[in-house]
């Protein structure tokens, strides 16, 4: 198959492209596979990096308010559109794959024109402005949350297929994530992490509940600062009680995230939606602090749909604190009949075969 990936700005919008691609070329060993990116997107160093062809085009997103700036990218998008038919042409793809970031734009609207099959993926419940626009052209729609269907409802072949990311933890080894923690196999953990760069709140919230640690007897905690925060954070973990201090483990990033998440008893995350498909593909309770950070506040539906299914308790970011957390924490870690339940209703969520069902939706549309 000659599969075209496009997506980007952000990890959340290129690593599902990338297991999509990946997953094709598992299956059909002689895929070839070409990117679509901008050079200013973290996709330029992602891409290459992984030994796959990468094209860029000039492209920028609109503005939410009234700006010169948007008559510039009316502009660039239509010099996208041509550029992408160009390639696309060269290439002469089977199919054209956009995982949203507005570079997806000219380049599925430029297939749809060329008669180029294309699908879309959407990771979050509530659709970011480009999927929702390309969704009027493309030949087929994944989304990752059941939640998210209503909001392509006339919409041709839209299919609740999962996150691809899942299919890339599945079969993450357990044992080894106790061991790279240098815990005994099945010691209960709580992991805490904000995001692959880190949450100052999140952060200030744990440093606050830590000390309260001691009534939880046995129970670890493997705090993940982020980069930024690490040095500020062991110095405050300096502060702790001596026997409280060898069951916290502060780490500035986890590189083997899976195995780690597949061995922790209930997890601390905020609602981005790469974490979120792990988190239910490897069936982990959750406590989700949703970012109030981010585009349109896109994080709080993704967590209310683990919420409301029982997978996870959702704390908004404006009432957290070291109390507030600890409560939850500890009302999970000491009530093993409601983390069963949890972790259940986790699971039942994730949708771990996620990239071969989106490569079979592929391959319909390619061969109509
Ligand atoms: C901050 C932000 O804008 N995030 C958005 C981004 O998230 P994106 O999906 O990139 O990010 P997430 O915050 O969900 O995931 C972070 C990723 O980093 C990994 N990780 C994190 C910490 C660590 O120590 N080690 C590690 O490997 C996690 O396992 C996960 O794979 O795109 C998603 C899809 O549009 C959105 O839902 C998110 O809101």
């Amino acid at each position: 198959m000659r599969l075209v990936l496009t997506g980007g700005g952000t990890g959340g919008h290129i690593y599902p492209a990338l297991a999509i691609g990946r997953e094709a070329a598992e299956r059909e060993p002689d895929t070839s596979i070409l990117y679509i990116g901008t050079t200013k997107g973290l996709e330029s160093r992602i891409v290459p990096n992984q030994g796959i062809p990468f094209e860029s085009i000039d492209i920028t997103g609109f503005r939410r308010s009234l700006s010169i700036e948007n008559v510039k990218t009316v502009m660039r998008f239509v010099q996208g559109v041509r550029r992408s038919k160009q390639l696309l042409r060269e290439f002469k793809p089977d199919a054209v794959v956009g995982t949203g970031g507005y570079v997806c734009g000219p380049v599925v609207y430029a297939a749809s024109r060329l008669g180029i099959p294309t699908l879309i993926h959407e990771q979050n419940v509530v659709p970011g402005l480009t999927n929702k626009f390309l969704s009027r052209y493309a030949d087929a729609v994944a989304v990752s949350f059941a939640d998210s269907l209503p909001h392509f409802s006339g919409r041709r072949n839209v299919v609740h297929a999962g996150n691809p990311v899942a299919s890339t933890v599945s079969k993450a080894d357990r044992g080894r994530g106790f061991r790279s923690l240098g815990l005994a196999d099945g010691t209960p953990f709580v992991l805490a992490v904000g995001g692959s760069r880190g949450a100052k709140a999140l952060n200030e919230a744990i440093l606050e509940m830590l000390p309260r640690l001691e009534s939880l007897p046995n129970v670890h905690f493997v705090f993940v600062t982020g980069e930024r925060y690490y040095e500020e954070a062991l110095a405050r973990l300096g502060e702790l009680p001596t026997k409280l201090k060898g069951r916290v483990h502060a780490l500035h990033y986890l590189n083997n995230m899976p195995e780690v998440l597949s061995a922790a008893s209930l997890v601390v995350s905020r609602a981005g939606a790469s974490s979120l498909a792990e988190i239910t593909s490897l069936g982990v309770p959750s406590i989700l602090i949703p970012s109030p950070n981010v585009t349109n506040n896109h994080q709080q539906p993704n967590a209310e749909s683990l919420a409301d299914a029982g997978a996870g308790v959702m704390i908004l970011e404006k009432d957290l604190n070291g109390t507030v957390l600890f409560e939850s924490v500890s009302a999970i870690m000491q009530d093993t009949a409601r983390q069963e339940a949890m972790a259940a209703a986790s699971k039942a969520l994730g949708m771990p075969l996620a990239a071969g069902s989106i490569y079979e939706q592929i391959k319909g549309i390619a061969n109509k």
